[in-house]
């Protein structure tokens, strides 16, 4: 049944388009285009018919030939022309042809297998006389390369039922008129419409099958329209007909921001303006041909990109403006790469101030019939520069040296320079009109991708920015620019290593969280990848944090290569990157200088950076001049902002005078817990169990985990120490410090006896036990067990609490002090996440710190 002819085109082209949308007097008129892909085989031809089944009072269906048909036949034609033998090449072409007719059309009950062995029959006599001609062959050239359009249009026309149900052909070939020339093939309009309307007014169809890509010149002799010139053809006939709109199928779901081979991130244009869509054909972007949007535009009729194989997704309006309200963010609508180009230059003094310099040099170009793809001048008029193709650059530097001989032996000038090896990029957009900023966007982009500009020209018109780049820095500059324009400047790419007990609490933290970031502020964190020490999985979109654990699990999983995980997470086209470590592992850590240097930020609740060895930790400092950042809050005090504060008391001009207190959450929750009720052992397996422990609990009960912090915390305000500079009390009994983790638990019990006297004598004497740090230039810096007075603030925490108090300058008679829970996975992570986001609430102009 057919739909209601409803204009497709209303929904999108809003009252800045209505014109374009109104009804033309004789009712709807829907121009369908099918390429070579949609008409590939039988059943692709099947599918046409309820796409082309729309309501529409007039149909017009253009087709392309067979998927490689025409390469065959161009293949074909030159065989011929060569006096080759071109008959396996037919006979293949012929057979293909005649098993698509035949399922078509099973038993030939409509003669279709007849009419299509035929149309072969002509082309074998075609190929016959281009081989035996002697004179012009132009027009039997393009009769040969126009054969799979007249064969393809009958099957399409018998798929959609023949002339039974109304569907009529019309061979181009009868009405259409063109004179090929120097700009391209030119529409004769005025006798193409003359022989347009003579052919209305003998048969008024409303359902035709249009062969695409074939025409006659005015001398009646054959000619086709050039490669793709199926497009350019329905926008032809789409002006013929006077179409309400024009739809050319294709085989991706309609005109994206970029190349998506090359930007994983590149998206769908819901609209774009004639003009936009002229400057991206013209810079390659492949879904349209560059002449095809002069007749349409001339008549005002809205042009859809739309894909056969995904029919429900919406493709690409193509109208004369962006329609009022176009909630497109980003000023540049599309970016294209075009490779292998070459700037050529011609300076010198001699050129200053002289008028017809550049008319000289662009008729020796024209001369020597190469193509200016681009030009740029500065207003010293000392040089001028244009780029052209890399296949004819040697020509043209041939004709600018022959045509400025004089000057460059008189050294007026300085000769013709010619750098090969170039692309151009081009940013196209309407919405960069008028708008401050948005070349600056671009270079800045380019400059923190390390792209190197050669050339920059804009034209007055400011929809098109193109610059001359190395052919070796294309692709990093095309995903650099598209971040920059369409991705939110706050996009992270993120890779978790360690995913335990702290790791795990996060990646539940981010799966509540990501959408809701994502909903409510720019914020756009995206997990792709994560490795724990034996397997990493990467994936080039994101990972969804629920289930990232299960991802490791994977048959396919690589082995966990840091380097490769790190050149993951850094991916071009994301404008930041960032690794999370949670595995506190030494071997890890070793790496941050490494990716901070890349301009991978690094965020970790590990302590080995912070408190090892110090010429890493000065390495660290030194690499996070790449515009990467270094965050580990989480190692003191877990989720409390204790080393926020260290560093606020710093940056506002205080001086530290000692920190003290509690910086243990399983000691303090041991010794808040211990009260000779339970052994010492059966706490300390509880609180491994909690996840308030260190992966192995000695390096809290040995007082190094404190050590540790302390060290964080004196280097943060500007002192340079050590562990070993740490007087460090251990509750572990020498003779367990060397054994291995799992013997060391088994044995855990040997802690009971000496701990219970130690609370005994505590007790005896009215005193509570408390695992104390202490750091000041005076008394060093020293973490133990101490009996202290019930009344001490250390004596008034409960659970985990961590306790740091700053005796600073200003907070000399009345300490600063941050108190509460010290350790657990949910409390750590949650630190961790802070981290995270004030790095991406930094990250503000789109430009990541990638060097
Ligand atoms: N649990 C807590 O309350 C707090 C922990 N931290 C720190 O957080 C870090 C993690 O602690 P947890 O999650 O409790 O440890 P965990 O032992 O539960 O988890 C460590 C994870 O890292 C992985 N891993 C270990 N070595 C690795 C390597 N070389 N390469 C890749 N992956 C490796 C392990 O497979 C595991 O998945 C530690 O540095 C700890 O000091 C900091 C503050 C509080
Ligand atoms: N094991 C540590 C965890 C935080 O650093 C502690 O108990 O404090």
């Amino acid at each position: 049944m057919s739909s209601a002819p409803q204009l497709l085109g209303d929904a999108v082209a809003s009252a800045a388009t209505s014109a374009v949308a109104a009804l033309r007097p004789g009712g709807v008129t829907r121009v369908h285009k099918f390429g070579g892909s949609s008409v590939a085989d039988a059943d692709r031809i099947a599918s046409l018919a309820p796409l082309v089944d729309d309501g529409a009072d007039v149909r017009v269906v253009v087709v392309s030939a067979m998927a490689g048909a025409t390469n065959a036949l161009v293949a074909m034609a030159a065989q011929a022309a060569a006096g080759q033998d071109w008959s396996g090449e037919w006979a293949a072409l012929r057979e293909r042809h005649l098993a698509t007719a035949a399922t078509i059309d099973p038993g030939d009950r409509h003669g279709l297998r007849d009419a299509v062995a035929r149309d072969f029959d002509g082309l074998r006599d075609d190929l016959l006389a281009l081989a035996s001609a002697t004179g012009d062959t132009t027009a039997l050239v393009a009769q040969v390369h126009g054969a799979g359009e007249l064969v393809s249009s009958r099957l399409v026309q018998a798929a959609l039922g023949g002339e039974a149900a109304g569907w009529q052909r019309l061979d181009t070939r009868d009405v259409l008129v063109v004179q090929p020339g120097e700009m391209g093939v030119a529409v004769d309009w005025e006798a193409s419409r003359e022989r347009f309307a003579d052919w209305r007014s003998r048969q008024r169809p409303a359902k035709v099958v249009v062969t695409g890509f074939v025409a006659r010149e005015r001398d009646g002799r054959c000619t086709t329209l050039g490669r793709n010139g199926s497009d350019y053809s329905a926008a032809i006939f789409a002006n013929l007909f006077d179409a309400s709109e024009l739809l050319i199928w294709t085989d991706v779901d309609g005109v994206l921001s970029a190349d998506p081979r090359l930007v994983p991130d590149a998206t769908v244009l819901p609209t774009m303006s004639y003009a936009e869509a002229c400057e991206l054909a013209y810079f390659g972007a492949k879904v349209l041909h560059p002449q095809t949007m002069a007749p349409v535009q001339s008549r005002a009729i809205p042009l859809c990109i739309r894909n056969t194989l995904n029919p429900s997704a919406p493709g690409t309006w193509i109208l004369a403006e962006n329609p009022e309200g176009d909630a497109q963010a980003s000023p540049v609508k599309g970016l294209t790469i075009v490779r292998d180009m070459a700037v050529l230059e011609l300076a010198g003094n001699s050129m200053v101030g002289v008028p017809g310099t550049a008319e000289k040099l662009f008729a020796a170009l024209h001369r020597a019939g190469v193509s200016v793809v681009m030009i740029s001048q500065g207003s010293s008029e000392h040089s001028i520069c244009c780029v052209v193709r890399a296949s004819q650059a040697d020509r043209a530097r041939a004709a600018v040296e022959a045509a400025f001989a004089d000057a460059i032996a008189s050294n007026g000038t300085q000769g013709v320079g010619l750098t090969r090896d170039v692309s151009i990029l081009a940013a196209v957009g309407d919405g960069m009109v008028g708008i401050p900023g948005v070349a600056a966007r671009l270079f800045s982009a380019l400059a923190q991708a390390q792209v190197n500009i050669r050339a920059i020209a804009q034209g007055s018109s400011e929809r098109n920015i193109s610059v001359a780049i190395a052919d070796a820095d294309a692709t990093r500059a095309l995903r650099a620019a598209h971040s920059a324009f369409w991705l939110s400047p706050q996009t992270v790419s993120i890779g978790l290593i360690g995913p335990g007990q702290v790791g795990r609490a996060l990646l539940s933290q981010l799966a509540a969280v990501i959408p809701k970031l994502r909903a409510n502020s720019q914020i756009d964190l995206r997990l792709r990848g994560i490795a724990n020490s034996g397997y990493m999985a990467l994936d080039h979109f994101a990972i969804h944090p629920a289930e990232a654990v299960e991802r490791l699990v994977e048959m396919s999983t690589p082995a966990f290569d840091p380097d490769a995980f790190a050149a993951h997470v850094r991916a071009e086209h994301l404008p930041h990157a960032l690794i999370v470590d949670c595995s506190g592992s030494e071997a890890i850590a070793r790496h941050y200088p490494k990716w901070l240097a890349a301009g991978i930020h690094v965020v970790t609740p590990s302590k080995h950076a912070g408190s090892g060895d110090w010429e890493r930790y000065v390495a660290i400092r030194e690499a996070q001049r790449s515009g990467a950042r270094f965050m580990y809050e989480a190692t003191v005090g877990a989720g409390l902002p204790v080393i926020n504060t260290l560093r606020n008391l710093l940056d506002t001009g205080d001086e530290i005078q000692a920190i003290d207190g509690m910086l243990s959450g399983t000691l303090a929750w041991l010794f808040n817990s211990f009260d000779g009720s339970r052994p010492f052992s059966a706490l300390v397996r509880e609180a491994r169990e909690l996840g308030y422990t260190e992966p192995d609990p000695r390096d809290d009960l040995s007082g190094l985990d404190v050590a540790r912090k302390l060290v964080i915390l004196a280097r943060e305000a500007g002192r340079e120490l050590s562990l070993d500079d740490v007087a460090v009390e251990s509750l572990v009994p020498g003779h367990l410090r060397e054994a291995s983790r799992d013997e060391f638990l088994a044995r855990l019990d040997e802690l009971d006896a000496p701990m219970q006297a130690r609370l005994e004598d505590a007790r005896s004497k009215g005193l509570k036990l408390r695992h104390i740090a202490h750091l000041s230039q005076a008394q060093g810096a020293r973490v133990g067990v101490v009996a202290l007075p019930a009344d001490h603030a250390c004596c008034h925490t409960r659970l985990t609490d961590n306790l740091v108090q700053f005796t600073t300058a200003r907070y000399a008679s009345n300490p600063l002090v941050v108190q509460g829970p010290g350790a657990g996975p949910q409390v750590t992570a949650a630190g961790v996440f802070g981290d995270i986001l004030a790095i991406a609430h930094s990250l503000s102009n789109g430009i990541g710190a990638h060097s």
